[in-house]
């Protein structure tokens, strides 16, 4: 378990390390994802090469359309060479649409595949994990990582490949035409590619930080947003409206920095860009002039030049993108590297047919792994017969809630074990264990969806008429029928529409509809107004009939129901028994008794 703690730490750090220079090998470990595609990839790399041969091919039709139509007169070469020329161009449309599709297409299904693959594991990693994992971490890998890793493979891969081969490609065919100027431009190139080089990462830099300052933005929106009950019944909003009003000028200040340089950027390319063409013709014009070289070859040769330097630049482009590509593959293969603590053992014990609902604790130590020293239970015992009713009570902070959620196999003990059905449950696959059980937690979720998707979560594929009769046991059919569109209402974003007694008694639906072994609850400890507390209560007496119940209690109804009563304090079970032998007792629980039920007699 605590092991399980420290390895969701690791990943978190990994995640703290985004500024570190990504391994390129980390690249590597994405090939079995292309694997399933192996065919569409080589017809991508034919189509690249296609392509890259066909964009060269347009250079020497361009020589030859000046060369043979223009310079000679000659109108008919001119015809034909233009013919020519148009196939190539053609071609080389054709074939760069078609490795775009093929590579884009590529990067979607690989990201999808990651996505699915990405969600479907942090949905069977253990409670323990998450405590150390944060949400927005898991949830910015999954989707904007994962997107770098789309963007790597359908484009800059390719982009990579194509400009390395035109690149390649122009400068032999500006070697082929003259190899003196081909000289001139291998001197000239690194004057004009460098500064762009270094102005493009910098306003990359810039322009990252403007994005992180949007962000704050919108987690200082959100945030109020979220809390805007809070914020206006404490008159918050000119405090709120101060923060905001700061972070937008943070933003604006940061986003002016990047135009700033962007400026500059524009200025650097346009002049050396297009001052180094001009440079050329005005060194190939003088060869043309001395008859040394041909007007067609000069114009193919300025079309090789301009393809070198865009290939450069793009090259320098594609390379910090491949880098920021390895971080993201190195985040998201981290999170899939994660094992679950919580796991079916390699040969799981089947639960003994039919369920019966047995629940035992033998000498049971458990401390969270937040917090290792100090055991929330110390060597708990106890055992539920099945069909019994046994409630868990106690001081907040006693370990009651601990209880279920070892049961629930949650997490596991440091020390001892819990069996049900007479099987260890660290020795059973979980889902089997689960399935058994049927929780109602102290703060129901509900999710967004209808009445009857919420309640189906209980059982996947139940029919109308059983997720109606667990509503109606659990006394949720009224209120449901009388949504506006009846179970069919969309219960909104948590259930905002129902009230708590609503959401509890929904709860026991979904678990009445589980038909499990053993119910636990975890009652709520807000206060229901009387009629929603009947309510809830004859609801839970319908659910607990023929199975075993074992209820972490806040109410005086469910204790007096409870055929035992354990009392739990600071992790131990300091007394057992019902509640009036208990009161009679006195001690810790006739204390609470009054307290929290506002009777001491029973
Ligand atoms: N995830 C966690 N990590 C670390 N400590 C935890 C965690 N959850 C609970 N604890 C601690 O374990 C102890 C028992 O908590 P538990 O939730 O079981 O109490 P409880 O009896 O159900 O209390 P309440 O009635 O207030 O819900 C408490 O001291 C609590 O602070």
């Amino acid at each position: 378990m605590i092991a399980a703690g420290r390895r969701g730490d690791g990943v978190a750090e990994a995640s703290g390390g985004r500024g570190r220079p990504a391994r390129l090998a980390t690249l590597r470990r994405l090939l079995p994802y292309l694997r399933p595609y192996r065919g569409r990839v080589a017809l991508a790399g034919l189509f690249l090469v296609l392509a890259s041969a066909l964009v060269l091919g347009i250079g020497q039709g361009v020589r030859q359309l000046v060369d043979r139509g223009f310079a000679a007169g000659d109108a008919a070469a001119l015809d034909r060479t233009t013919l020519l020329l148009l196939g190539v161009v053609t071609g080389f449309a054709l074939t760069s649409a078609t490795r775009y599709w093929l590579v884009s297409w590529l990067g979607e299904r690989v990201a999808g595949d990651l996505r699915r693959e990405v969600f479907d594991h942090v949905l069977g990693l253990s409670p323990a994990w998450f405590e150390t994992a944060r949400t927005g971490d898991i949830l910015s890998r999954l989707v904007a990582d994962v997107t770098l890793l789309q963007s790597l493979i359908g484009s800059a891969v390719s982009l990579g490949l194509r400009n390395l081969m035109t690149g390649f490609g122009a400068f032999g065919m500006l070697l082929v035409i003259s190899p003196k100027l081909a000289g001139v431009v291998a001197l000239v190139l690194p004057l004009v590619l460098g500064p762009m080089v270094l102005f493009g990462r910098r306003e990359k830099r810039l322009s990252r930080a403007a994005q992180d300052r949007i962000a704050d933005l919108g987690d200082q929106a959100e945030e109020v947003l979220a809390g805007l009950r809070t914020v206006q019944a404490f008159t918050f909003e000119p405090e709120a409206r101060a923060r905001f009003a700061g972070r937008v000028e943070r933003s604006v200040a940061a986003a002016m920095r990047r135009i700033g340089s962007r400026s500059l950027f524009n200025l650097v390319v346009i002049l050396l860009g297009f001052g180094a063409v001009v440079f050329g013709l005005w060194i190939g014009g003088r060869d043309v002039i001395a008859g040394r070289m041909t007007p067609g070859e000069l114009s193919a040769f300025v079309l090789y030049a301009v393809l070198l330097a865009s290939a450069g630049a793009s090259l320098s482009e594609v390379w910090g993108e491949v880098q920021r590509a390895a971080g993201a593959a190195g985040r998201v293969l981290d999170l899939l590297a994660v094992r679950p603590t919580i796991a079916a053992p390699p040969a799981p014990l089947l639960l003994p047919g039919p369920p019966r609902g047995r629940i035992a604790f033998e000498g049971v130590t458990f401390a969270y792994p937040a917090r290792p020293d100090l055991p929330s239970l110390h060597d708990i015992s106890f055992a539920v017969a099945p069909g019994e009713t046994v409630a868990l009570v106690g001081p907040s902070g006693a370990g009651k809630t601990t209880v279920l959620e070892l049961l629930l196999r949650f997490y596991d003990p440091q020390q001892g074990r819990i069996t049900f059905d007479g099987v260890d449950i660290a020795r059973v696959d979980p889902a089997a264990l689960r399935a058994r059980l049927g929780l109602v937690p102290q703060d129901p979720v509900i999710f967004s969806a209808d009445a009857w998707e919420n309640i189906r979560i209980g059982r996947p594929g139940a029919s109308e008429a059983a997720v109606r009769a667990a509503a109606r046991a659990a006394a949720a059919e009224g209120f449901l029928d009388a949504l506006p569109q009846g179970f069919a209402s969309f219960l909104g974003a948590k259930g905002v529409m129902l009230s708590g007694g609503q959401r509890q008694r929904l709860a026991i639906a979904r678990a009445i509809l589980r038909d499990p072994a053993a119910l636990l609850l975890d009652e709520a400890t807000s206060a229901l107004d009387a009629e929603s507390e009947q309510l809830v209560q004859q609801a839970l007496a319908v659910a607990a009939r023929g199975r075993t119940v074992l209820v972490v209690a806040h109410r005086l109804a469910t204790v007096r129901r409870a055929d035992r009563i354990l009392v739990l304090d600071r992790g131990r079970i300091v007394a057992s028994g019902t509640h009036a032998a208990l009161v009679r007792e006195g001690g810790l629980y006739a204390r609470l008794a009054a307290l929290q039920f506002g009777t001491g007699t029973g």
